[in-house]
């Protein structure tokens, strides 16, 4: 059953499962809605897989993967560049898509599908780069190669803040690498993925190579599970929560499955006393605010140096207030609603929790636009939070800058690298000395220097410590989809 989504190619709104090249119900026949975060309506439903779709699902994927393993990878780039085009040709309609299950404003939405492009654009060209080694022997009579082989079976698991982007970053390398694919997206977020996966179909992948199964949060530990317990699935590629990721990998054990896992952030974003602050409100402001604060790179602690702090919170006090909240429906929008009601309630949980313990709201701080729905938050600014406010130690992932004054170098980079993450972190500073000690002192995996829009395609993507390992995008993005294997050759002398 479908709602009121209309599209220009109304091919792109897919609700069924799609398993060896066809398109099917789930086994036991159950569905699961998917609302629209900005008004609950229901946009449509989707199969709520189990065990049994999963079960299938890697069947095909086995059954399909000797074929597109062989295929030259000049053949593969091919239908990886068929995709590509499909996904520009359809970007309107995939970026009113995202926007409308996941609420992010329509120019997010759009410039998501173009950023999930990049990602299919550059494995398209990785595909036919894929070299190995031929190795100086140190014996008479022998050859000795080094060559990369796809994993296999690739299943691939992804949130809902990026519908497009997370699991392009996932799929393009996996064919581009000729590994065969499961997918199975977020819960609150299936239909972009189902329209991406119906493109890649349109573009020529061959039956079995792409697999997608939709499941409700409580049907996907099942439909998982059946995944790592399945030796044939030789790699997860997951995106999500760090709780998840551990217990992928704890699961994954039993049959030493390759694992790329992109997970939870703390970001600390520091602004130093010789910094730009004008350049360093805009870059919070475009580090923070994107996609409502819903990035697992965005700042979640921002500590400024205290000779300009009241300088940087007025400035960034203003620029916060300004900006408008409300549905993609609503062109000037620039923060949609939050995801769901669970989003909201940690969001508001953290903003008392730091009042509480003595923190004040400089701007927002509560609810807005609740005669549309109750997922809207003020974009919100809080001074003088206390290292044991809640949100400092965990990941708001909503509109809410907490700025904590410092005095010293030495003491912020103990306080912004006192957290089991380590995926992205932010500073401001124009000494060339400084910025080489702090970008070597920050434990993460990615560092934005008077930079706050850090993601690129070309860029190696991911954390260290509790957010993960593996690298998304970049050259080194196609490694985690391969091994190498050592070819020996004797009897030559
Ligand atoms: N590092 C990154 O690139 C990155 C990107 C986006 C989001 N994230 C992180 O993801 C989190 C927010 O996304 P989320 O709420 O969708 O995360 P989540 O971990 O709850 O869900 C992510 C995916 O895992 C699935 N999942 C949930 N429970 C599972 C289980 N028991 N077994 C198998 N799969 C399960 C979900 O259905 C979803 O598809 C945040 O922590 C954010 O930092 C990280
Ligand atoms: O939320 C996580 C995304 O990976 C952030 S980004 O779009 O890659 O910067």
């Amino acid at each position: 059953m479908q709602h009121d989504l209309t599209l220009h190619n109304s091919e792109l709104l897919r609700t069924r499962n799609f398993i060896a090249g066809t398109w099917r119900a789930a086994a036991g026949g159950a569905t699961l809605p998917v609302t629209d975060p900005a008004n609950q309506r229901l946009i449509a439903e989707v199969p709520d897989s189990s065990a049994d779709d999963a079960q299938q699902a890697a069947d095909a994927a086995y059954a399909a993967f000797p074929a597109w393993r062989a295929t030259p990878a000049k053949a593969r780039a091919q239908v990886i560049k068929r995709w590509l085009a499909l996904i520009l040709a359809n970007q309107d309609d995939l970026g009113r898509l995202i926007s409308r299950e996941q609420g992010k404003p329509l120019a997010e939405g759009r410039a998501e599908v173009l950023y999930a492009a990049s990602y299919v654009e550059w494995f398209a060209e990785e595909a036919v780069r894929i070299c190995g080694d031929v190795i100086a022997p140190p014996v008479v009579g022998r050859q000795m190669f080094a060559i990369k082989e796809p994993v296999g079976v690739v299943a691939v698991i992804t949130p809902w803040n990026f519908p497009a982007a997370m699991i392009a970053r996932k799929i393009a390398p996996a064919l581009a690498a000729g590994c065969s694919v499961l997918a199975k997206p977020a819960e609150d977020t299936p239909l972009t993925a189902l329209a991406l996966v119906h493109l890649a179909e349109q573009a020529g992948l061959p039956a079995g190579v792409l697999n997608i199964i939709c499941a409700s949060r409580a049907q996907t530990p099942a439909v998982v599970d059946a995944w790592l317990a399945d030796g044939r699935v030789r790699k997860i590629s997951f995106t999500g929560s760090t709780p998840v990721g551990k217990h992928l990998a704890r699961e994954s054990a039993a049959t030493l499955k390759k694992l790329s896992l992109e997970l939870g952030g703390n970001a600390p974003f520091i602004v130093f006393d010789d910094a730009d602050l004008d350049a360093a409100v805009q870059g919070l402001m475009a580090a923070k605010f994107r996609n409502g604060g819903q990035t697992c790179v965005c700042p979640n602690r921002v500590y400024v140096q205290a000779g300009v702090f009241e300088a940087f919170a007025d400035k960034l006090a203003a620029q916060v207030g300004a900006l408008r909240v409300g549905p993609a429906t609503e062109a000037d929008a620039q923060i949609g609603p939050m995801i769901n009601e669970r989003a909201v309630h940690k969001i508001l949980r953290h903003i008392d929790d730091a009042v509480a313990q003595g923190a004040k709201v400089l701007v927002g701080g509560h609810r807005v636009r609740e005669e549309l729905g109750p997922n809207y938050i003020a974009p919100t600014v809080l001074a003088g939070a206390t290292k044991a406010a809640a949100l400092c130690a965990e990941e708001t992932f909503g509109p809410v800058v907490p700025l904590f004054r410092f005095e010293q170098e030495d003491e912020v980079l103990r306080d912004a690298n006192d957290t089991p993450f380590g995926l992205a972190a932010y500073f401001y500073s124009q000494d060339v000395r400084r910025i080489a000690r702090v970008a070597s002192a920050l434990e993460c995996g990615i560092v934005g220097i008077n930079e706050g829009a850090v993601a690129a395609e070309a860029a190696p993507f991911g954390g260290v410590k509790e957010s993960g390992y593996g690298r998304e995008g970049s050259r080194h993005g196609l490694e985690d989809y391969m091994h190498i294997k050592y070819l020996c050759q004797g009897g030559l002398a």
